[in-house]
């Protein structure tokens, strides 16, 4: 059964640092593009070089950029280039409210979150995004975790992430039927480069699974 284009699974692809990629991403229908803008990450990229690679984008994909407890003045630069704010620290809900723009928080699943909690605590937030939790490290670890743990009826909008692949993807969606998922170790030949036969099949593996 195909996907209700109304309700379907939302697609984001992250961590891009090469133009073409973009393209290729927006080629096989991906819903949105991020931006690793923590200067830590194996993928992170400049403000201009954010500038270039944004401006590639076009109209209708959405442009997001992930930020690990970084200060307002880096991200305020970064404001004409993004649509969207995912935010991957401890950053508190004022702080991710303060630039008027749409924001996401992503979550890290450790053992003793209650999500219901962090729902009504980053209430103001568009959806939430969880991850693998690995000690020590903000995200992007290429690690899953037991889906099973979400609860199917979490008052925000869930962004499945961590670890996700075009192997298990369909799993995924099947299983959590998430609002978006998000990837990014899972569609690359190597740290920021993108492969575009995993994107594609990536995005083919969503529909197939999306029977909603
Ligand atoms: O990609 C990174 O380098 C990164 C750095 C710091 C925080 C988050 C990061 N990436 C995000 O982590 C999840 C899961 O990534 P993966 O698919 O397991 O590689 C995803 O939201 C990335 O955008």
């Amino acid at each position: 059964m195909s996907a209700d284009p109304l309700t379907r699974t939302r697609i984001k692809f992250c961590g891009f640092t090469r133009s073409d990629d973009i393209d290729s991403a927006v080629a096989v229908g991906v819903d949105a593009v991020g931006f690793v803008m923590w200067p830590k990450s194996k993928r992170g990229v400049s403000v201009e070089q954010l500038a270039e690679l944004s401006a590639r984008v076009p109209a209708f994909v959405t442009r997001v950029g992930l930020f690990v407890d970084q200060s307002t003045e880096l991200i305020e630069q970064c404001l004409p280039h993004l649509d969207l704010l995912q935010f991957h620290g401890d950053e508190m809900p004022e702080a991710c409210q303060q630039y008027g723009v749409a924001w996401i928080k992503a979550l890290r699943m450790r053992d003793e979150i209650d999500l219901a909690q962090q729902a009504e605590r980053y209430h103001q937030a568009q959806a939430l995004l969880l991850d693998a939790y690995r000690p020590g490290t903000p995200g992007g670890t290429g690690e899953t975790f037991d889906w099973s743990r979400i609860p199917a009826n979490l008052a925000k909008p869930v962004i499945l992430a961590g670890g996700l692949t075009p192997d298990n993807i369909a799993e995924a969606v099947r299983q959590v039927m998430p609002y978006a998922v998000d990837v990014s170790g899972g569609i690359e030949a190597a740290y920021g480069c993108k492969d575009a036969a995993k994107m594609a099949a990536f995005v083919r593996h969503v529909a197939l699974a999306d029977t909603r």
